[in-house]
């Protein structure tokens, strides 16, 4: 039986943008992803009775809701695959955290089953797959450090420095939904110029959610004190930009017992890749 564990790391969004709301409800954005070495750990066994099925760590989300699932059928009835799978998960990061574990879990889904099952689809296509399930999915399926724009799918890379992150999850969870529907959120921020510095960017989001939630105001004020800190995506996680992993790890040493937390570097390629492409060699 053929086996592969493969993570589904965590994403950072370094700003987050909010440029306009487009007539189907969605919002073109500016943000910058990067990708954590840390997060969920999805184990694939492969299967001949066409059979997907999940297990670990599944939170109670049903099956046919979960994405991973959802990920594994859209791509098995795409390429008509005559295999199943059983897939095992260990699930790290936080749900509704703002770090992608939803997506993150996608996206590692169809690129390793992309492989397993030898579909032979091109990273575009991959995405074009993913997008249907989550805004958020094909800049995992991508996997490089990038500015994107539009809803998420344009994906322009960009280099970054290597840099240590404490994330903090406060304990609230935040819909995504709620966040983009509610009517005090800044929906006009310009569109990045040439030139543009990343002491000069926010997350549009950030000040809505910790007036809708002291536990998020709290996280930030209490980070802070540690250095250069925002909150990613909608929410609720909120992070602190350091220089080494003793510095990072100090920080996480000092949380207050009401949360929880985690350190890691970022990476230039997302980890899922990068084991994706070992297992191949
Ligand atoms: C805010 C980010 O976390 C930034 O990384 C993402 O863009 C959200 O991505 P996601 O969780 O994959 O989002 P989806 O599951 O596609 O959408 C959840 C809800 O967020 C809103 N949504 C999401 C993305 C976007 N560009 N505009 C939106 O208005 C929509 O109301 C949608 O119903
Ligand atoms: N495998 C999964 N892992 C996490 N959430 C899942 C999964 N499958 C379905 N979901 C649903 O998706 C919702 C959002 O999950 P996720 O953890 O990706 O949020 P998030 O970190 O806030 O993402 P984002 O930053 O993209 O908004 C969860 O509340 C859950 O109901």
């Amino acid at each position: 039986m053929t086996s592969v564990s493969i993570t589904a790391p965590a994403k950072l969004n370094l700003f987050l943008h909010i440029n306009n709301k487009r007539d189907d409800g969605y919002h073109e954005l500016e943000t910058l992803f990067t990708f954590l070495d840390f997060g969920d750990e999805l184990t694939f066994t492969l299967t001949n009775d066409k059979i997907i099925s999940l297990c670990g760590d599944t939170h109670g989300i049903p099956q046919h809701d979960n994405l991973i699932y959802k990920a594994a059928l859209a791509l098995q009835s795409y390429k008509k695959v005559p295999l199943g799978v059983n897939i095992k998960l260990i699930k790290k990061l936080p749900m509704g955290g703002g770090v992608g574990g939803g997506s993150s879990d996608a996206a590692t889904t169809l690129l390793t089953l992309n492989t397993l099952w030898n579909c032979q689809l091109t990273i575009a296509e991959l995405a074009n797959i993913g997008v249907k399930l989550g805004a958020d999915v094909p800049v995992f399926i991508h996997g490089k450090t990038a500015v994107a724009q539009g809803i998420g799918e344009k994906l322009t890379p960009i280099e970054l420095p290597k840099k240590w992150y404490c994330v903090v999850f406060p304990n609230v969870h935040i819909s995504t939904a709620e966040i983009f529907t509610h009517p005090d959120l800044p929906r006009n921020t310009p569109k990045l110029s040439d030139g543009w510095k990343l002491a000069e960017t926010q997350n549009d989001c950030e000040a809505l959610v910790k007036k809708l939630n002291s536990e998020v105001e709290k996280t930030l004020l209490w980070l802070l004190k540690y250095g250069p800190s925002r909150m990613t995506g909608t929410g609720a996680c909120c992070f602190v930009e350091l220089d080494s992993q003793i510095a990072a790890q100090r920080v996480l040493n000092s949380l207050p017992s009401c949360w929880q937390g985690f350190v890691a570097p970022n990476t230039v390629i997302s980890p899922a890749h990068t084991q994706l492409e070992a297992r191949l060699k």
